[in-house]
């Protein structure tokens, strides 16, 4: 299924369905060890077997190569499984939209079929020029950010994290503050949106300005415009006097539409023509009034989703998105569930004057392994919890709530992804329910210390 393989060259997969193409693109790069796929399934194989760093997909695949459902399906596994991959979407004529749903689907770059060879070799090496400065970025971030790790100290003004994925994405946003790009926030509830909406507004040009935050979601419809864009005196009933809107409010600083997805349609409309305008009108006003704001907005909906069904505008998902941070739930981010716990632990220790110094080890253990779907939020909220019901100085996993102890499956790269992932959280757990202490972590391990030291470091757990 593949040229000749080369240990030291960079591997480039080829996903396309014309056996007469896949001779020639194999052909055309002598630099890359060139591996074909004619289908999603024999992609995703090739991926887990070989972990390319650049991928073409043709978008037309088996059993629908006239349409695009396969191809984005390839896409987005692709994406789920190896997020750092290159894909490069082969668009057939006139497929600007395809291009684009492409891209926001997280895909690097497209190229108009049919294919010219010259142009499709200089995106193909440039993508895997970026993929290779990303990794090596990625290797010094991990350096560098070893220090916080050790003490899980709040990043970005309040976000306390030990875990890579955060860092980096605490790092992305204090890079993005100072630009004027417009940043929509992807993640479920209770991830911390808010709060790194907040350190964006913080760390930008706008931080003497307001932080206005508005809740879409929580908002009744019929108040929403309202709220948004203010009103005049009578323009309702109830209307008894003039209110700025929360845009207006938001004059000089960082607006932060949360669920934005929860927007009608017909506000819909209003608000974009607030971003291409920059002016907004009061309801019952007459007045345009400017308004100078930086817009920040999240939400937990599948936005490509609503998009495709007409329920949210794409021209304002594009204006909305020049720049989209996927926000990883708190069961994806190992490390973090722990550190975050000791830190509300104290802190509504100390607020609500308890005794608790800790948590007992069945506590650590079950928090380590518990689910979390209700992200940061629940964590505190069971802490919080914890620290009322605590009998002594350690707080006990039935003080949380949380039963023993059980194992949570994700979806894995292969084989040695996995075992690396179950080394990981059998050394967390291990250090969790010593409280640190490598010899006795060791020897729950049932290894010696020097092997958990070198364990520690080839899995870069800081303790
Ligand atoms: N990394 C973190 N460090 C410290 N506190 C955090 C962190 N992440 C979240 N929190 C806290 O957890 C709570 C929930 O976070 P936040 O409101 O930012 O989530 P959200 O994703 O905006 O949720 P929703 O979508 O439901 O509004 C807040 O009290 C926030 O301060």
């Amino acid at each position: 299924m593949t040229a000749m393989p080369s240990r030291l060259m960079p591997k480039l997969l080829v996903v396309e369905d014309d056996p007469g193409l896949q001779r020639q693109l194999r052909w055309a790069y002598d630099d890359y060890e060139v591996l074909c796929a004619s289908t999603r399934a024999e992609a995703i194989d090739l991926l887990r077997a070989e972990e390319p760093g650049v991928v073409t997909l043709d978008l037309g695949l088996p059993p629908d190569p006239d349409g695009v459902s396969e191809g984005f399906a390839a896409l987005e596994e692709i994406l789920s499984l190896k997020p750092d991959t290159k894909i490069i979407v082969a668009s057939g004529h006139g497929a600007r939209e395809s291009a684009l749903r492409a891209i926001a689907g997280g895909a690097w770059d497209f190229y108009q079929k049919p294919v010219d060879i010259d142009t499709l070799g200089m995106i193909v090496k440039r993508a895997f020029h970026v993929h290779a400065l990303e990794q090596e970025n990625a290797r010094l971030a991990e350096r560098a950010t070893d220090e916080w790790r050790g003490s899980g100290g709040p990043v970005l003004g309040q976000i306390i994290t030990a875990a890579p994925e955060m860092l980096k994405i605490a790092r992305t946003i204090e890079r993005l503050a100072d630009t004027g790009v417009s940043v929509m926030l992807l993640g479920a509830s209770g991830t911390g949106k808010e709060l790194l909406a907040r350190g964006l507004h913080d760390a930008s040009p706008r931080r003497d300005g307001a932080f206005i935050a508005i809740n879409c979601a929580a908002i009744p419809e019929t108040l929403l415009e309202s709220e948004l864009f203010g009103h005049e005196k009578g323009a309702f009933t109830g209307a008894v006097k003039t209110m700025p809107g929360k845009i207006e409010l938001a004059e000089g600083g960082t607006l932060f539409l949360d669920e934005v997805g929860d927007i009608p349609l017909p506000l819909q409309v209003k608000l974009l023509r607030f971003l291409q305008e920059r002016v907004i009108e009061r309801i019952g006003g007459r007045q345009p009034i400017p308004v100078d704001t930086r817009i920040v907005c999240a939400t937990h909906r599948n936005l490509d989703e609503m998009i495709a069904q007409e329920t949210f505008r794409e021209d304002l998902y594009y204006r909305l998105a020049e720049i989209v941070v996927r926000i990883p739930s708190l069961a994806e981010r190992p490390g973090d569930a722990v550190l975050l716990a000791r830190h509300f632990l104290k802190v509504h220790a100390d607020a609500m004057n308890r005794p608790v110094k800790g948590f007992a080890a069945d506590a650590l253990a079950a928090i380590d392994a518990w689910n979390w779907p209700g992200n940061v939020r629940e964590l505190e909220n069971r802490v919080k919890r914890a620290v009322i019901m605590a009998d002594g100085k350690y707080a006990t996993a039935a003080d949380l709530d949380l039963a023993a102890a059980g194992e949570e499956e994700g979806d894995i790269l292969n084989l040695k992804a996995a075992r690396d992932m179950a080394d990981r959280a059998a050394i967390r757990r291990a250090l969790a329910r010593s409280q640190g202490n490598i010899a006795a972590a060791a020897r729950l391990l049932g290894i010696s210390r020097p092997t958990l030291y070198d364990l520690l470091k080839n899995h870069g757990i800081q303790i």
